[in-house]
């Protein structure tokens, strides 16, 4: 596993942005670290000369002069950080976006879309607050707490007063070090339970159809409940040790303030240094207070990101399962043959073989039925035509070359494939047609349509083929589902098409219909349907039979019939299914 370097590489792509933010915000602080000093001044100017216009005057432009010159490179600093941390977010979910479309199918069906949401959504915005606000309060304690330690150094406060009174901050780097783990684990059980609250409310959501028919809503409440209940616990243990740690922090900064106004008040009693200097003391001290807090703060927030980043950037080192050989070639499928010889076939994680020992030839242009239970391997043989999963070198073939020589554009170029339950996009009927080929023309799209028999229901939609579809937008019946799925596939006029059982949901004479449209518009095209019917394939060229992932019979419609098979006895059943049902 690669490992991934997330913030490293924006931070060297990005390093002069961060550099400016970071000098304008330098320099903001050290302005303002002559604050104390100038007070300081003010006292020791009272105290040896009594108050003047001239003091008042001098005095209130020089603050002003502070005032305006922190405020102004502080905002610039500032506007520039935020602007880094939004960047880095834009960045990031882009390149995740495009890190998932990389990846095969097994990974989606071990992770559940609200889990990848959440990467998107949780942790992407963790890293990027803690981005944000982290270099923010960073830069801006540590050059405050420099600025003043040295501002302190060169006054004319004695360096043994400034180390009693800082004894206390210097407990701070060891509170870190204590701290900081346990708060970083805590973390990553928050974004995980997170995780999963987003995962159980995508299944919910997806699911609140099915859950309403049921009438099973304490069911879903419950489950949803649990998951919330998950993240209450987890993020209390958070906020328990965070607030620990935070609360240490300022005591800590007020143990040093006491500290200086008894030794410090006690020094200037006895003349040791003067008024000034003791106001300047406290000052400095209290100046300290913030950024120490702030350093807290950081830390916390960097432990929580850290939690976020490291899963980020895993997610980003996971290779995908399907890779193209370096030497692939693009494959013409136009005039290619299929061959399955001892094709043997297990998913990954699973100890069951899906497919036994396949030895199958589809020569091109003809058209292969597929037929079998439940669970037989259908679908699973489809597959690895798409090299969705990988099939064992040497077992599958096309126009003579091995599968996984061929570059997996070429191959999904020129195979179109129409599962059972076709997804449909949130946008119009016609876009979801011509899906492969948005620029397709109206013609071609009513062609499909037409050829998928789904073209006069279309003519119906309140906006016929510019109607949009999904959320916010018209809902189709399930058998119009299918067969807007199946008209993507028309459209395609692919060398392969693979219909994995696409005419489960509609009528017998529309199938009849969609079966000789077929027919019709792929002669010397290779065609596989998969199919519960016989009705749907029994026009084939060649149909095999499917049963615990091995071909148990393979012929013509004809030639099964007359075997003593599942063949026959699935017409037998189904032909009576028929009979019974016209004489109903
Ligand atoms: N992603 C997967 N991971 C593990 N096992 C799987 C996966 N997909 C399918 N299987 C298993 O492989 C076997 C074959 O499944 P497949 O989907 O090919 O059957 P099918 O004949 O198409 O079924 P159906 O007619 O119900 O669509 C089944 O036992 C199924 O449980």
């Amino acid at each position: 596993m690669k490992a991934q370097r997330l913030l490293k590489d924006y931070m060297k792509s990005h390093w002069l942005m961060y550099i400016s933010a970071i000098s304008f915000m330098a320099v903001a602080n050290i302005i303002q670290s002559y604050y104390p000093r100038v007070l300081g001044n003010f006292t020791d100017h009272l105290q040896a000369t009594g108050i003047t216009q001239a003091i008042i005057k001098d005095y209130s432009l020089i603050l002003l002069a502070i005032g305006l010159g922190y405020g102004i490179l502080f905002g610039v600093g500032q506007y520039m950080v935020m602007r880094l941390g939004r960047r880095f977010e834009f960045h990031t979910r882009k390149r995740l976006f495009n890190h998932f479309t990389t990846l095969s199918e097994s990974y989606y069906s071990k992770n559940g879309v609200g889990r990848l949401l959440s990467f998107v959504m949780n942790d992407v915005t963790a890293v990027r607050e803690a981005m944000s606000m982290g270099l923010n309060q960073t830069v801006n304690s540590i050059i405050l707490l420099i600025s003043v330690i040295m501002m302190m150094v060169i006054s004319a406060i004695p360096i043994y007063l400034i180390a009693v009174c800082v004894l206390p901050l210097l407990i701070i780097p060891f509170a870190v070090i204590y701290f900081g783990p346990s708060i970083r684990k805590r973390s990553t059980k928050v974004q995980e339970s997170l995780a999963k609250m987003t995962e159980s409310a995508e299944e919910q959501f997806g699911g609140v159809r099915v859950t309403k028919k049921f009438a099973v809503e304490p069911i879903m409440r419950g489950r949803f409940g649990k998951t919330v209940d998950q993240i209450l616990e987890n993020q209390l243990r958070l906020v328990r040790i965070t607030s620990i740690f935070q609360a240490l922090l300022p005591f800590l900064g007020a143990l040093s303030l006491i500290i200086s106004i008894v030794y410090g008040g006690y020094l200037t009693i006895h003349n040791v240094i003067t008024l000034g200097n003791f106001v300047s003391l406290t000052l400095y001290l209290r100046m300290m207070v913030n950024p120490l807090q702030q350093i807290g703060n950081v830390i916390n927030a960097m432990q929580r990101a850290r939690a976020s980043l490291d899963r980020l950037n895993n997610l980003l080192s996971v290779q995908p399962d399907i890779v193209e050989s370096p030497t692939a070639k693009p494959l013409d499928l136009q005039s290619a043959d299929i061959h399955m010889k001892g094709l043997t076939f297990a998913y990954p994680n699973s100890t069951q073989d899906a497919l036994q020992n396949i030895n199958l030839t589809i020569q091109h242009g003809k058209t292969l039925g597929i037929i079998g239970k439940t669970g037989s391997g259908k679908t699973t043989l489809v597959k690895l035509l798409l090299r969705i999963y990988d099939p064992p070198k040497g077992t599958l073939r096309i126009g003579g070359e091995d599968i996984h020589d061929a570059t997996l554009e070429s191959l999904r170029n020129q195979i179109a494939y129409v599962p059972q339950d076709g997804f449909l996009f949130s946008t119009t009927i016609r876009d979801n047609i011509a899906f492969f080929k948005r620029d397709s023309s109206l013609n071609s799209v009513e062609l499909a349509a037409k050829q998928s028999q789904i073209y006069d229901n279309i003519l119906e939609f309140p906006d016929q083929f510019e109607t949009k579809l999904g959320e916010r937008g018209f809902t189709l019946s399930g058998g119009q589902r299918q067969r807007s799925s199946l008209a993507r596939g028309f459209i395609k006029n692919a060398p392969i098409l693979i219909m994995d059982d696409s005419v489960s949901a509609v009528d017998a004479v529309t199938e009849t219909k969609i079966i000789e449209n077929l027919r019709l518009s792929r002669k010397n095209k290779t065609t596989i349907i998969i199919a519960h019917r016989i009705s749907a394939i029994k026009h084939a060229d060649i149909i095999v039979v499917l049963d615990e992932g091995k071909i148990v019979q393979q012929g013509t419609h004809q030639q099964l019939l007359a075997e003593d098979g599942i063949y026959a006895s699935l017409y037998a059943i189904q032909e009576e299914g028929t009979r019974y049902a016209e004489g109903q």
